[in-house]
């Protein structure tokens, strides 16, 4: 047996049009969404996920700005690009590429952006509203595994889900999403400190490994017929292998590999918060 595949391109494309469309009729009412990226240094991971963002404003017609520093750029100067793009009227939403270079505090970063530019998700106040239960811009990456998953009729109403790795941009804020009414899902996290990672996996009807561990995920610890979502990633010698080995695929019912799966979406989500932001904008002008 072999799992059906979580198809995150096709999926991304499905979303493109709709955006398409809404970002048509936004400039018709005389606003173009603005995306801008804010980039320091030269990691060659960062540089192709900002490229690409650009590449994908540029499908579903939203301008773009782009902000580069260098490696080297003094918290000063950081400071400067966001406060720029936050007075530039033609910038509805940006993004701090992450990781920031260990001399700068990305915490601090993320407090400076608008939250009404936060087109990531993650200023205190957006994550803290989610929190809370309050209408926010929400995290991309965990938009675009749920949505993945309804898209292709994957039950979250009751499902146990388990998810490996706590970072701010997934695992942390994952669990806030499927735990709401409107998913009603029941979650574990999991990390470095979990006694029985395999155990907690195997409960799982729906694996969700951030990780950011190679082949952390092996198929003994995969309940069958469980979905599987690849999130992590990591650049090896051999290219890019994401956190889920690939005989998994066996055992599993669904799985959205890594690349081709969550990557395409977390983008697509970055453009929908920017759309969103822009509909916002033009709903406060008629109301
Ligand atoms: N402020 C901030 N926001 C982010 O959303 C953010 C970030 N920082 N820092 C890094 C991570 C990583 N991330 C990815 C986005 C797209 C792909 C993606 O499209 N991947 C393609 C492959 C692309 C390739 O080959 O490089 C795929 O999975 O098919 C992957 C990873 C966003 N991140």
């Amino acid at each position: 047996m072999t799992a059906i595949r979580l198809d995150g391109k096709l999926t991304r494309d499905e979303i493109f049009t709709d955006l398409h469309a809404r970002v048509a009729r936004l400039r018709e009412a005389g606003i173009t969404p603005g995306l801008g990226t804010v980039l320091v240094g030269d990691d060659p991971g960062s540089q192709s996920y900002v490229k690409g963002k650009h590449s994908d404003c540029a499908k579903v017609g939203i301008a773009s700005i782009r902000k580069d520093l260098p490696a080297d750029a003094t918290a000063e100067q950081l400071n400067t690009a966001i406060d720029d793009l936050n007075a530039d009227p033609a910038c509805t939403g940006y993004i701090v590429q992450l990781p920031l270079p260990k001399h700068l505090d990305e915490n601090a970063a993320l407090e400076r952006i608008l939250p009404e530019k936060d087109a990531d998700g993650l200023h205190p106040i957006n994550l803290g509203r989610l929190v809370l239960g309050k209408d926010s811009t929400l995290p991309c990456t965990p938009r675009g595994v749920i949505h993945l998953l309804r898209r292709y009729d994957i039950e979250l109403n009751g499902a146990h889900v388990t998810v490996v790795g706590r970072g701010v941009t997934i695992g942390r804020p994952i669990g806030l999403l499927l735990t709401r009414r409107s998913e009603n899902a029941t979650v574990t996290l999991c990390h470095t400190g979990t006694r029985d990672l395999a155990a907690e996996v195997k409960r799982a009807d729906i694996v969700v490994a951030a990780a950011g561990v190679p082949h952390l995920i092996t198929p003994d610890m995969v309940k069958p017929g469980a979905a599987v979502v690849d999130v992590g990633v990591s650049r090896t010698d051999a290219g890019l292998t994401g956190d889920v080995h690939p005989d998994v695929w066996e055992v599993a019912g669904a799985v959205s590999p890594n690349p081709g799966g969550v990557g395409p979406l977390t983008r697509a989500f970055l453009l929908a918060n920017v759309v969103e932001r822009a509909e916002a904008q033009l709903a406060d002008r008629e109301g």
